[in-house]
Formats: C-alpha cells, structure tokens, sequence
C-alpha cells in the first residue's frame, strides 16, 4: 500500500479525538444522505459534504481550495460519487483535523476546532478576523502556511521560517538543534532513554552547527542511543559511511559512547547486514523497533535514507531495514529503514538546505499526487517535520 493512502499512518487517538461530529451525527447524515438520493432532491440536501467542509476550512484559514487540498491525502481530494463522498465526510474532517494539527500545534488548534465545529454543524463559517484573532496568525499563502507548521510544532516563533528572511544552513542546523534537544529532553523524561537514528549527507554537519554546549548539557546525551537511519556497506572509517559523518560531528559534539551507538556489521553480506540490523533494533527498541525520533535528509532526486524513487523497496511491506543492492548514488550496496520502521517512529523530521533542494521540495510539500519518496514518510504522529532554509523554500 502507498504510504501516503495507507490507513494506519493516522492511527493515533483518532476515534476519541479527531471527530468533527460524533458517529451518531454521521448516521444522521448518512441517513440524511440516502434519503435524499432516493427522492432524487440532493439539491436539497444541505451542504455537509466535503466540499463544504472544505469550504469552511478554506475561508478560516484565507487559503484557497487548491492550496488546503494539497495538505489532504490523495484518497479524500478528487470528486468521487456523492455517496462515496458522504460515507468519507467523517474520515476527511479527521484528516483535516490531523493536517491541522501538524500546521497549528495542539494548543491553538482548540480554538479552531470549536469555531469550525460549530460552523459545520450550523452551515456556517466563523468570520474570518474571530479566527485571526484566536489563532494570532495570518495565512495568505503556502509558504506561510509550512512556516506555521514548523513553528507551531517547535512551540517557538523564532526558529527557520521557510521561504522568509535570510535563513541559511546555520539557521536550520540552530532550529533543527533546538528541537532534537527538547524532543531528548521529553523522552528522557517519560522512559529515561532517547533513541535517534541519524541520516548521512549534508544532514550531520548541518545539525551539529546547531549543537550549542548550552543545549547540549541541557539534552542529557548519555541517555541517548544512536542508530542510522540508512547506512552505506563499507568500513566505519571509509569516507561514504555516515557513521563516520555523524560520529565526526554529531556524535562528537554530543560525546557519544561507542556504546551508545547501534551501527551496521558492515563485514555481513548486504542482505545480512540488515536482517542483524533490524534484529538489532528489535532487541533494543522492542518489536515494532520504535524509535524516538528518526532525522532525515532529502536528495534532490527527492530520495531519502536509501529509499530512491520508483525503487521496489517503496513497497515494502513488512521489514524494518531492507537491504538495496543497485542504488542509483553509491556506493550500490546499503541497509535502510524502510517506510514501516519510520511509521513507527514518534516524531520524523527532515533536515536539508539549499537552492539544490527546491525545485524537489516544492514537489513533495505542494503536488498532490508526489510519488518521490520524501513524500510518502509518515511517522507514528502523521506528517514529518520540515527544516530547510530559504534557498530550498524558494519555490514553496
Ligand atoms: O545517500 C544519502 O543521501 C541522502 C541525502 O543526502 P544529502 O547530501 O543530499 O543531504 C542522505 O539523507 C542519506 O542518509 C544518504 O545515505
């Protein structure tokens, strides 16, 4: 199943928590619904299909139809038969809800959720300057949007705003920091460790230029277990491993022991390089080798960790690293987590930078039907985290 339809990706709390009416009402509506087939009169019908929830989250948020259904799933856009419309009503407002969460962050989306509850169920839709007000922000355009996003998630106004304001890698690596060590901060807190699995590429340098001593006293690294999120086969000291990358200055800056650190047999044949990978992982992170949080780059062929686009390993299904013997950038021969271990994890997000990236940023964040890679990740918690700065948002 494609990530981006798949059903389980939004799994958490969503029945308790993300209805914008009760079952009951949906019953009432369906029935509402085939009633009025019946009678041949949907004319009559008010407008409590997507289209109009739309519509109300659109005008709420002064994005157009176009702009808000880039954030909805595939499955949910399009126009479908009325009656198939109707049964996804209630699966859409939790999606709505889901992407809304991503773009607003919990606290301020209590506010939205009762204005647009109350303008759903009413057939109304709340003035917009009620929701300014309430919400502190204007939304005019996409790249404000993903700013939202990124800022609300952090909880913190100041960090990388995408496509404003001379951000550069150092701004990246600075916000990108920031949130690594309060996300360390809060799993250390609930179960004593923090488990990360760092990516290669520009992603290691970029991060700990962040790393300030300051944050790094405050995350507690030597509670900290350290895996990879794809690394290449060959030696640990070769200058294609990532573990070489990440131990050079992540790990450096944050005095990680060698013990902390899970790192491939690279002495295994491919294929047994990540069955004892995963098996690793399992043993010390439990069955569905749960992550705290997975850091991930972006290759401008829109790859990430080893996953390349159109490779059959977007199709795994049921391991947790995969072996890949013929990737396209080499060296060929890699272990990856796959799409399955990354929905596991709590939080995903990507790091990356520069005009290289944005022509591929703009289509994984903004075209509908993105097959590339980086645009089917989902974590445990939905959609990842973006930090990029103002070179790769230049085409949001
Ligand atoms: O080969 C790889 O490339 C990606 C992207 O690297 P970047 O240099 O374009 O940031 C990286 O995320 C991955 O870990 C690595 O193995």
């Amino acid at each position: 199943m494609h990530p981006r339809s798949s059903s389980n990706k939004y799994t958490a709390d969503t029945d308790d928590d993300l209805s914008l009416s009760s079952d009951s009402e949906d019953e009432e509506e369906d029935d509402e619904d085939d009633d009025a087939s019946e009678a041949g009169s949907r004319s009559t019908v008010a407008p409590d299909d997507e289209a109009s929830l739309i519509a109300n989250m659109t005008l709420s948020l002064s994005m157009t139809a176009d702009q808000l259904a880039t954030h909805l799933p595939k499955a949910h856009r399009g126009s479908g038969s009325t009656a198939t419309k109707s049964s996804n009503r209630r699966r859409l407002a939790e999606e709505c809800r889901l992407q809304l969460t991503q773009v607003l962050g919990p606290g301020r989306l209590a506010a939205l959720d009762q204005l647009i509850e109350a303008a759903a169920r009413a057939h109304d839709v709340p003035h917009e300057d009620d929701l300014k007000h309430e919400l502190g922000h204007e939304y005019s355009t996409h790249a404000e949007l993903v700013n939202i996003r990124v800022n609300a998630e952090q909880g913190v106004d100041q960090c990388t705003h995408i496509g404003s304001g001379g951000n550069d890698k150092a701004g990246v690596g600075q916000a990108a920091a920031k949130w690594l060590c309060e996300q360390a901060e809060a799993a250390i807190a609930d179960h004593q460790s923090f488990s990360v699995a760092f990516s290669g590429g520009s992603l290691p340098s970029i991060l700990a230029s962040g790393l300030t001593d300051d944050l790094v006293k405050r995350c507690q690294p030597d509670k900290w277990q350290v895996y990879f999120a794809d690394e290449r086969l060959v030696a640990h000291d070769d200058d294609e491993s990532n573990y070489k990358e990440v131990r050079k200055t992540c790990m450096a800056k944050l005095n990680i022991k060698p013990e902390q650190v899970h790192a491939i047999d690279a002495g295994l044949p491919v294929e047994q390089a990540a069955a004892a990978y995963e098996a690793d992982m399992k043993a010390s992170l439990g069955s569905e080798g749960r992550l705290d949080v997975v850091l991930l780059g972006m290759g401008p062929d829109g790859h990430t960790c080893s996953l390349f686009p159109e490779h059959p390993l977007l199709q795994e299904q049921d391991k947790l690293v995969a072996s890949i013997s013929d990737s396209p950038k080499p060296p060929p021969q890699r272990i990856t987590l796959t799409f399955k271990a990354l929905s596991h994890a709590g939080q995903v997000a990507f790091i990356t930078a520069g005009d290289g990236k944005s022509e591929v940023l703009r289509s994984v964040l903004m075209d509908g039907d993105c097959q590339l890679p980086a645009s089917m990740v989902r974590s445990a918690t939905g959609l990842p985290l973006w930090f990029v700065d103002k070179g790769a948002a230049a085409k949001l």
